[in-house]
């Protein structure tokens, strides 16, 4: 009887809050029906973006998606990513970490993936400051300048002959990114051996990025997370462990020769090193003390190599595919950089101001070619309502930035490339306007994007300025995307340069 009675009022109990929850919370985003047990886990197509741009067009701008044990929302319109990334900026400025990521930067130790926080502040500030910053960036102009004159006298020597434009450009931004963390050094390699690292690493960080977008039943499935059934995380710890031994290798060297050094120029690395042996920081509040080891260390120096190398190396080579694919653009790039720059000049950094039309060019290829098409999952730390629908705490939520760029209500001709459209307009990448959104907006903004406006404009007007490009006899110019967390062209872009300068001595 006291056993029936008890089980009674458990029941009315949860009825009642269950009653309460369902009147005060708002329901949950609409979404495609799934199974039990796997949700839509089975009917996800490897292209997210696109898949997650068609189901919008059937249940709307904010839906729901159960992926087994996980929950998650995709935004597709600019008010709803405005009420996340600005009305909620706090509560959604985490991540929800997959395995892949974890095994990538540490433990989630670096400042793509640490929780919104002291930690995250400490490295993302450390890292703006000391390396990203206009400033920093402005005061190793050298370095850029010295890789892009490189470049070009290796393009030169290939006149002719196919160049795979991907992989010249992601060795040339691996190269800055490298220097500025720990001077030069590889860069003084044979020509040979420079092309074979660079493919090898240009491997490496496409091995990473491609992992981190494949659905892994470790995130989908937490409790089974131990066996790593599908082998994702053993992938990414392998290629992770790559760079962990240059890391160790180019560490180890430095404390060698201990101090800073009088006469080599002052490098990242070396101001993280002075940092892990004096640093600990204490918040506003007086009480977060924040420690920093040489795991924040190696796991910033990865989100420099691994976060800025292939975002703005894959941004060139879709800039490229598709200025070949409409030759007025082509016309109107080198009548700019003629009136400009001249054929009689080597093209410098401070010319960059001076080229509205290619400065168009990027925005209009990262309209159509946001790289990190779904941004960095995002995650609110607690329940939030968005667009009238309840978001539990732990959702991973993707902003369907590609969708957004794609919608014919905000862009006319969405799928046209037309540079025109940026001319004299409002956009920008700061994020401000949430119909544009290339670099996330908020807190959680890309942390690079002065160094990425630096390199992908440098490097364009530059192949640009130097030669005319053509494809290769019988082949056709191909414009499909492959989705990762980084995206990426389907075929890579084999071109065949011809010099345009009116000097040879301007290839030197
Ligand atoms: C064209 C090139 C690039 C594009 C399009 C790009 C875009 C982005 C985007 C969309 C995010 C995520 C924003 C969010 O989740 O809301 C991001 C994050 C980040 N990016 Fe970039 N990025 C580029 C280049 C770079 C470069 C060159 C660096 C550094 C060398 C860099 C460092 C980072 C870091 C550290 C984060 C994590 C920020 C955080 O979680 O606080 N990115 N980037």
């Amino acid at each position: 009887m006291w056993v029936a009675v008890f089980i009674l009022t458990l029941l009315t109990l949860w009825i009642t809050r269950l009653l309460i929850r369902t009147r005060t919370h708002p329901p949950l985003p609409p979404g495609p029906s799934g199974l039990p047990v796997f949700g839509n886990l089975l009917s996800l197509s490897p292209e997210l973006h696109s898949y997650f741009a068609t189901l919008a067009r059937t249940h709307g701008p904010i839906l729901s998606l159960r992926l087994g044990g996980k929950f998650a929302v995709v935004i597709s319109s600019p008010e709803l990513a405005k009420e996340v990334l600005r009305d909620h900026d706090v509560t959604f400025a985490n991540r929800d970490v997959p395995a892949a990521a974890r095994a990538a930067s540490y433990g989630g130790h670096d400042i793509a993936w640490n929780p919104y926080g002291p930690e995250w502040r400490l490295l993302r500030k450390v890292c703006v400051r000391e390396m990203l910053c206009a400033a920093t960036l402005d005061a190793v102009y050298g370095i850029r300048r010295r890789e892009l004159r490189r470049i070009i006298r290796y393009i030169r020597s290939r006149v002719g002959s196919a160049v795979n434009l991907g992989e010249q450009m992601f060795l040339t931004t691996m190269n800055v990114v490298t220097e500025m963390l720990w001077g030069s050094g590889a860069s003084a390699d044979g020509e040979e051996e420079r092309e074979s690292r660079g493919r090898e690493f240009r491997r490496v960080v496409a091995e990473i990025t491609g992992q981190f977008a494949k659905p892994n039943i470790s995130d989908f499935y937490p409790g089974l997370a131990r066996w790593d059934l599908q082998g994702i995380e053993k992938k990414v710890k392998g290629c992770a462990e790559r760079f962990d031994g240059i890391f160790e290798k180019v560490i180890e060297q430095r404390m060698k020769m201990g101090g800073i050094g009088e006469e080599r120029e002052k490098d990242f690395l070396e101001v993280l090193l002075k940092m892990k042996d004096e640093y600990e920081e204490v918040e506003d509040d007086g009480q977060n003390k924040v420690s920093f080891s040489m795991t924040h260390l190696k796991a910033l120096l990865m989100d420099m190599v691994v976060g800025g190398t292939d975002t703005t190396s894959n941004t060139l080579e879709f800039a490229m595919a598709e200025i070949l694919n409409k030759p007025e653009v082509l016309r109107n790039v080198q009548e700019e950089l003629d009136t400009v720059v001249g054929k009689e000049s080597i093209l410098e950094e401070h010319h960059i101001h001076k080229l509205p039309y290619l400065q168009s060019v990027m925005k209009e290829t990262l309209r159509l070619h946001p790289v990190l098409p779904l941004l960095v999952p995002h995650c609110p730390s607690e329940f939030c309502v968005i667009g009238g629908y309840t978001i539990p705490k732990g959702t991973r939520v993707f902003i369907n930035v590609w969708a957004i760029h794609r919608d014919p209500s905000i862009w006319a001709n969405p799928l046209e490339f037309d540079p025109e459209r940026f001319l004299n307009c409002k956009f920008d990448f700061s994020g401000n306007d949430f119909s544009y959104l290339p670099f996330g907006s908020g807190r959680r903004s890309c942390a690079g994007i002065a160094m990425a406006e630096r390199m992908v404009l440098f490097s364009l007007a530059s192949i640009l300025h130097s030669f005319d490009w053509k494809l290769p006899e019988g082949e056709k110019l191909d414009l499909e995307e492959k989705f990762g967390i980084v995206l990426s062209k389907r075929v890579p872009l084999t071109l065949i340069p011809k010099p345009r300068l009116s000097n040879p001595s301007l290839y030197e």
